[in-house]
């Protein structure tokens, strides 16, 4: 993870606009995964590109089957776009197995960590890290499995590479080894242990909570003298609405988009569940499927 005291500007400070790499599954009804991260990184002033771990045959209702690519050829695809753009944010969301989830992290690990050789000169020119946000997904709302039950252990061994990870109420539960949160403060004490485990900013995401309203909360984890920064909640209106399919990538991928364009994390989160909120009253604009439909992301430009 990187030091949360030096919140860098990422590399966007020479680029207006941040190269932005989403890493995940295909919703081909366009509401979630890798579909759904290229709305999101464009309404957030990204350039959006992506890398497909699988190919989802799914739609409103529900998943119906999943292809996954050879390993080899994820990462060629992987190694096509570092080998030639400069990344400023990588947001990660469906991994599917153990085996793609250690391709990913081989990648990443080699994207990252110093070579020891000197450049070739023919390097994309990145001077930062890449900021990377990892939606730790394993279960669609329908009720499908998106990650094999026996790569759970893989992906928990993925994240602390992340800037932020975003759990919702049933991810975090896994990753804490305990029960679905039922109350905001249960979700708290979830993350504190999760931020902690894993040395990880968390976004505890409160969607699946029953509340009136719905609650996010953004926990550190302590520090190196033992101490916490304050966790901070972002509370928004609960939207009256069952078009709420891709929520989770959506929110994810303009994380990453506006933590590459230099926001704090907390501005980030602050802009997101604003947008989030028009994005879910506007859904109903759009008439898409029989299911759960998915949100606007073009909301307040097109308004
Ligand atoms: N009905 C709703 N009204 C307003 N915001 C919502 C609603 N449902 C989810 N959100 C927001 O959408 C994001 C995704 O939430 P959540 O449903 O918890 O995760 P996931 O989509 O991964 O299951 C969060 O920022 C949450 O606050
Ligand atoms: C390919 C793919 N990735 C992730 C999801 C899950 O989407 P999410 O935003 O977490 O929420 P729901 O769509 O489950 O409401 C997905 N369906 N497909």
């Amino acid at each position: 993870m990187s030091d949360l005291s030096v919140l860098p500007a990422a590399s966007a400070a020479r680029r207006t606009v941040p190269n932005l790499l989403s890493i995940a599954g295909t919703d081909p009804t366009g509401g979630a995964g890798i579909q759904a991260d290229l709305k999101s990184f464009a309404a957030h002033r990204g350039y959006g590109m992506a890398v497909v771990t699988a190919l989802v045959a799914q739609n409103t209702e529900g998943v119906r089957d999943i292809h996954l690519p050879p390993v080899e050829f994820l990462r060629a695809q992987l190694d096509a776009v570092s080998d030639d753009v400069a990344i400023d944010g990588v947001k990660v969301g469906m991994l599917g197995t153990a085996e793609i989830i250690g391709t990913v992290a081989a990648w990443w690990d080699e994207l990252t960590e110093p070579s020891g050789t000197e450049p070739s000169g023919t390097e994309p020119s990145r001077t930062e890290t890449p900021v990377l946000v990892v939606d730790p997904v394993m279960v669609a709302t329908s009720g499908d499995r998106l990650l094999h039950a026996e790569a759970e252990s893989a992906l928990i061994d993925f994240l602390h590479r992340a800037d932020l990870i975003t759990p919702n109420v049933p991810e975090l539960a896994l990753l804490a080894g305990a029960e679905p949160a039922t109350t905001t403060e249960d979700l708290l004490a979830q993350a504190e242990q999760v931020a902690d485990t894993h040395n990880v900013l968390v976004l505890a995401k409160g969607g699946h909570l029953k509340d009136a309203t719905v609650t996010d909360t953004l926990v550190h984890p302590t520090d190196d003298a033992g101490g916490r920064p304050s966790h901070q909640q972002f509370e928004s209106l609960r939207v009256e609405t069952t078009n709420t399919h891709g929520t989770g990538c959506s929110v994810s991928a303009a994380l990453t988009a506006l933590r590459a364009r230099g926001l704090s994390w907390p501005e980030a989160v602050a802009q997101v569940k604003d947008w989030m909120t028009s994005s879910l009253q506007s859904a109903e604009t759009l008439d898409v499927g029989r299911g759960h439909g998915p949100i606007h992301h073009f909301a307040d430009l097109w308004a």
